[in-house]
């Protein structure tokens, strides 16, 4: 019987019953994070105020949380809507957006660390820095390469007891036990804004359908933005029509497709 946790199973599962993904993402990200969602075949909500967020993230499947651009309002929000997701046992992903680059960044990401995320997605410089090593990174952009993140994912994925993705050319997954690479997407991926912050969203849509296994779940969300990305790239001219092409692809690729296509391999 075929593995029930591939990447093209959970794409099936997931698009049979749309999750609602409650979505704490940043302004330059909203509208694209939430038309990845549509595309590929869930249901986002942008919710970030502190009046309703822990209200909101009790009702929906999976939260997200992405600082790219706090406040200490939306921190209280923040807050509110993790400790909402740990008390009711649903999965939440963190995204900490350039958190090396400010005090106030680096506090707000050590707080959300203090709730237990699920998942945690970054690229190679955020994750490299976020287990204390030196990174390169410059404002939100990644400056480091994966595999030198490797080993960063690892102890992050141990301290915190959570998986953690590393994403950039080829993207690395860890459980702290297990580990896969990930191999596809196309080099207009990172000149595209808050691509990430919206592989960050779908990943919580996957935890969402599958909360049991969020590894699993994590690798099939990287699968369909490897995938939709490298097909996407055949068509492209530039970023501008790649963003375009890329929405197409999410919503044409369906299970089959997908793991026909995604290069998954043991790290
Ligand atoms: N050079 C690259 N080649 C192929 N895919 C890439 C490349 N850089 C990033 N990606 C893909 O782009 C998506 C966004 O990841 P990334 O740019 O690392 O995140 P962020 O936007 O948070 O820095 C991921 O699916 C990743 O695999
Ligand atoms: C440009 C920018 N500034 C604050 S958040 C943001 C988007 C970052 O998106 P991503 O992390 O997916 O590159
Ligand atoms: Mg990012």
């Amino acid at each position: 019987m075929q593995d029930q946790t591939s990447p093209g199973k959970l794409l099936e599962a997931l698009r049979a019953q749309p999750p609602l993904v409650h979505c704490i993402t940043n302004f330059v990200a909203m509208n694209i994070a939430a038309n990845v969602l549509l595309a590929t075949g869930a249901s986002p909500a942008m919710v970030h105020a502190k009046e309703e967020a822990g209200e909101f993230a009790a009702i929906a499947g999976a939260l997200t949380i992405n600082i790219g651009t706090l406040s200490a309002g939306w921190m209280r929000g923040m807050r509110a809507a993790a400790t909402a997701a740990r008390d009711n046992h649903k999965p939440w992903v963190l995204d900490p957006v350039a958190h090396y680059a400010t005090a106030f960044r680096r506090e707000a990401v050590a707080s959300l660390l203090e709730l237990q995320p699920t998942v945690i997605r970054g690229n190679a410089s955020e994750i490299i820095a976020l287990a204390g090593g030196a990174s390169r990174g410059q404002g939100v952009d990644s400056r480091d390469p994966v595999e030198q993140a490797e080993a960063s994912a690892r102890l992050l994925a141990e301290t915190h007891r959570a998986v953690v993705a590393v994403t950039g050319a080829t993207d690395f997954v860890t459980d702290g036990t297990r580990a896969v690479r990930i191999d596809g997407g196309s080099p207009w991926m990172p000149q595209v804004t808050a691509l990430g912050c919206s592989l960050t969203c779908l990943v919580g849509a996957f935890a969402a359908i599958n909360p049991d296994a969020p590894f699993e779940a994590t690798i099939a969300a990287l699968a369909v933005f490897a995938v939709a990305g490298e097909a996407a790239a055949t068509e492209a001219e530039g970023p501008g029509s790649f963003s375009v092409r890329f929405l197409d692809s999410l919503a044409r690729i369906d299970g089959a497709f997908l793991d026909r296509h995604a290069r998954v391999r043991q790290a």
